[in-house]
């Protein structure tokens, strides 16, 4: 990339796309002293040894990495764990639903009707990721559940991480205009599970857990009872539920608990200039 003719220019490149060929940038931006600021998850989930690269950058005096909108988009999960470990607090878990998509899919979706056609509503609505089956597939709570474990000191990969898919086999490999005529094919599915959920008086979510004790995670659809916090969110709310030994059963207290909307262009431009923000007053320059 080309930028600024002074060598000594203060540079911050901001990301808020989801393409590897620009988060690969990442290591030499840092590495040169360009400040990073993004919401692309790509590599603070991603390749651990890339990640390492660019944690290491950023520690021995490179530029500053800001990744806040990753996970909960404007919500603070990334500062709210750095801080607990910064502060001794020892954090056992993680669990919620860290999906705006999802969230929004299970809040809105009656059960009855066709499931594909609340996705529609949830991609118009700018919450998924640009290939909707990245939300239904796992894959992005996943790559968050990586986020938080790696921030809470655990260093875990996307191979790791056991997911339960809501993308058919048959719909995981064709273009992404195909997979959205034909997951339709997957509504009777669909209202099966909810059903049997209904019957049990419950209602399905899909939750990402972060097990830091054990050092392992899950991204699956559960079934919980309908005064459950988890059952209870609107719109697409995120719920994050941080057990440590201050806040949970352990200190005797209850869990420290971050609860709001997860995802759609206003919450993420927020988390995304609140780092520039952060970044201008780390640098003096605010
Ligand atoms: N949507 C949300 O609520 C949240 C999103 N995020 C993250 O934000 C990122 C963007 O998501 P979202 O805004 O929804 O996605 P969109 O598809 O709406 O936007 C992505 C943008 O990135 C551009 N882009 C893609 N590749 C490149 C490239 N190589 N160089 C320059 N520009 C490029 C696209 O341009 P073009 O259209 O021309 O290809 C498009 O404008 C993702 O990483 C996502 O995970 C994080 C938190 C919440
Ligand atoms: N597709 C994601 C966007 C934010 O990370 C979501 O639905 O949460």
């Amino acid at each position: 990339m080309q930028c600024c003719s002074s060598p000594n220019a203060t540079v911050c490149v901001v990301d808020a796309t989801s393409s590897e060929d620009v988060s690969a940038l990442y290591a030499p931006w840092l590495e040169r002293r360009w400040h990073v600021v993004t919401c692309n998850k790509k590599v603070n989930s991603g390749n651990l040894e890339y990640y390492t690269r660019c944690m290491d950058a950023t520690k021995n005096g490179g530029g500053k990495w800001f990744v806040e909108a990753t996970i909960g988009a404007g919500l603070p999960i990334v500062s709210t764990l750095r801080t607990l470990v910064a502060t001794g607090d020892e954090i056992e878990s993680v669990q919620g639903i860290f999906s705006g998509t999802m969230s929004f899919l299970f809040n809105t979706w009656d059960g009855e009707s066709a499931f594909s056609e609340t996705v529609a509503l949830a991609k118009a609505a700018g919450y998924t990721e640009p290939d909707p089956r990245e939300d239904l597939n796992g894959l992005d709570v996943a790559r968050k559940v990586v986020i938080a474990a790696r921030e809470c000191g655990v260093a875990l990969s996307l191979d790791d991480v056991v997911v339960q898919s809501m993308v058919p086999s048959e719909l995981a490999s064709c273009s992404a205009d195909e997979f959205l005529e034909r997951y339709a094919e997957n509504d009777a599915a669909m209202a099966q599970a909810a059903a049997n959920a209904s019957k049990k008086g419950c209602v399905l979510r899909f939750v990402g857990h972060v097990d830091v004790k054990a050092r392992s995670a899950s991204v699956r659809l559960v079934e919980f009872a309908k005064a459950h916090p988890f059952a209870t969110l609107s719109g697409a709310d995120n719920i994050f539920e941080i057990k440590t030994a201050r806040y949970g059963p352990t200190g005797g207290s209850t869990p420290l608990i971050v609860r709001g909307p997860g995802a759609g262009a206003a919450v993420t431009a927020a988390g995304v200039f609140g780092d520039i923000v952060g970044l201008a007053k780390n640098l003096s320059l605010a």
